[in-house]
């Protein structure tokens, strides 16, 4: 597990460093300028023309101290200052002051033709409006040109606490950033805008890192080892019962996704809850799966309902939504569960559109809406809205959502009892005031069915005994990795739902 920092965090960690510890600035600084060289040098030879292109503020600073470096190095190296060397901050002063003694050339015009590697050291974790004027100028002619761009810190323009482009943004090859990886740069376009990314220890203590409250955190390979165990001594009942609420008239493909991804997931038994029609389908597609009706005739409606009461408590956890529609039937079915569901529930789809048309009977407010769901629900229910179901459940536009997707899952989560699963091509998972950013994945998993899959590979992580915010990270991240391996044979074009089912295997037996 990993954190990632929003600006005012990363400045807070620097104040303890600088202020508390005493770790003068120019000492951090130098380091990230010694880290951004080892990163460059990986990349160029001693024919390289480096331009170092720098702001006023510290992330200039960082930009100069590494031109400086290469310099003394041997490489061809020159720096161009976008500002008036009175307006700059203490330490790129001496910055200034050092690479001037040294006789480094200062450019005093963009001739970023003559040159063929950039160091994007503009605006870091600074930024703080839109950038315009000659910043947006120089921003646009790096992009124009085919050089090699490093950036130092986060690209300029890129807000470090959303990922948004500030108007005009840096696209970089390379992204070093200092200390502790920026939410900028794991949610997109920033992610996009960074290339690769390294993040680089320039020293920041523990001390520090341990008394700056993460923003986020996010999942690399290593924490597969959260993986709930399973011993030898166990039976199908050990790993648990999922029940999937979905399906309606013409509509199997849903349930059948889920449920199956329930199973590779590693759940003891799953049951498919659906509509009549769908049983020769689902029974030929996947015979493992325990099969009932939701609308048989053959029963009246207070014995149907009994059969359905007894499915919610053979449960372990109950999946609801995925391609159920919006029918009465689906309506009365979401209000059963709602009521008498015992075990985690996991509401998606056609389960967060009734829930939205249900706020709608009652209120525009947003704070409100969340008010009235959070009551609603049991704790520790799960949904799992994309950007569309989301904005239905808050009553907002899609952009409200994607202009800062962690502040909204902040607000969705900060007073409530509930987890969101808020999908993405970055998904955040929210509960109180914790928040983790998905990094597996890739654009071929933008297909239909590939969140049904998901659904079911939640419910099988807490069939298998996981507390649900810790079940729902490890189950997103799952996800995309098997999107990953699934993309690496069939390719982004071609890859499809069941795909990503089939390649849960390979993530799951290393
Ligand atoms: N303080 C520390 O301990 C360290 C800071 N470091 C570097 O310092 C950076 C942060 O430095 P600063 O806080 O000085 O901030 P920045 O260097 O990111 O930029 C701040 C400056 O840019 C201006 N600015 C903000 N938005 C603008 C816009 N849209 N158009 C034009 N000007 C704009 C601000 O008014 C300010 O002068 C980090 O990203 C990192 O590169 C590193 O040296 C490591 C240690
Ligand atoms: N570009 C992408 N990168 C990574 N993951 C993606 C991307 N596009 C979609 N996904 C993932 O695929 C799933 C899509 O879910 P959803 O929109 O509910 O699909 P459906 O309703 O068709 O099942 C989500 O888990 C989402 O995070
Ligand atoms: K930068």
């Amino acid at each position: 597990m990993k954190f990632a920092l929003n600006s005012k965090s990363t400045k807070h960690m620097d104040d303890i460093t600088v202020n508390e510890i005493k770790i003068p600035a120019l000492v951090l600084m130098e380091r990230a300028a010694l880290q951004t060289v080892e990163r460059i040098k990986e990349r160029i030879d001693k024919s390289s023309r480096i331009l170092a292109v720098c702001g006023p503020g510290n992330n200039g600073g960082d930009g100069i101290a590494a031109g400086r470096i290469l310099y003394l190095q041997g490489y061809h190296v020159a720096i161009l200052l976008l500002f008036d060397e009175e307006k700059a901050t203490e330490q790129t002063k001496v910055q200034i002051e050092i690479a001037k003694n040294l006789g480094i050339t200062f450019e005093n015009s963009n001739k970023l033709h003559e040159y063929n590697i950039i160091i994007d050291a503009i605006l870091g974790v600074g930024l703080s409006r839109p950038v315009t004027g000659i910043y947006e100028n120089i921003i646009q002619e790096i992009n124009q040109t085919k050089n090699l761009v490093f950036s130092v810190d986060i690209p300029s323009g890129i807000s470090a606490d959303t990922g948004a482009v500030l108007n005009m943004a840096v696209r970089a090859d390379e992204t070093i950033t200092f200390g502790v990886q920026k939410l900028g740069l794991l949610l997109y376009p920033g992610a996009e805008y960074a290339g690769r990314i390294t993040v680089a220890d320039i020293g920041f203590p523990e001390a520090a890192i341990q008394q700056t409250e993460p923003d986020a955190f996010y999942y690399e390979a290593e924490d597969l080892a959260k993986l709930p165990i399973r011993c030898n001594y166990s039976h199908k009942g050990t790993y648990g019962k999922v029940l999937v609420i979905a399906g309606s008239k013409g509509v199997s493909g849903a349930a059948f996704l889920s449920a199956k991804a329930a199973y590779r997931m590693g759940a003891g038994l799953v049951k498919v809850l659906t509509c009549a029609d769908n049983r020769e389908i689902i029974q030929t597609l996947l015979p493992e799966a325990l099969f009932e009706a939701y609308d048989r005739n053959d029963m009246q409606k207070s014995e149907q309902n009994r059969e359905i009461l007894k499915a919610l408590r053979w449960a372990s956890v109950i999946v609801i939504g995925p391609g159920l529609g919006q029918s009465e039937k689906a309506n009365e079915l979401l209000s059963i569960v709602i009521n008498e569901a015992q075990v985690p529930v996991i509401i998606d789809a056609d389960g967060l559109n009734i829930l939205a048309r249900w706020l709608d009977k009652q209120s525009n407010d947003l704070e409100k809406r969340l008010e009235l769901v959070n009551d609603l629900l049991a704790d520790g229910t799960i949904l799992t809205p994309h950007l569309r179901e989301l904005s239905r459940i808050l009553g907002e536009e899609v952009s409200f959502i994607t202009d800062n997707i962690i502040d909204t899952a902040g607000r969705c989560s900060y007073n409530s009892k509930l987890i969101h699963v808020i999908k993405d091509a970055r998904t955040v998972v929210a509960h109180k005031n914790k928040k983790y950013i998905n990094i597996s994945g890739n654009n071929g998993m933008a297909t239909g069915g590939s969140g049904d899959v998901l659904t079911g590979m939640i419910a099988a992580m807490i069939a298998q005994g996981m507390p649900s915010f810790e079940a729902a990270c490890l189950a997103v991240y799952i996800h995309g990795l098997a999107g990953d391996e699934a993309c690496k044979e069939k390719g982004p074009y071609s890859l499809m739902a069941d795909d990503i089912v089939e390649a849960i295997n390979k993530v799951l037996k290393n």
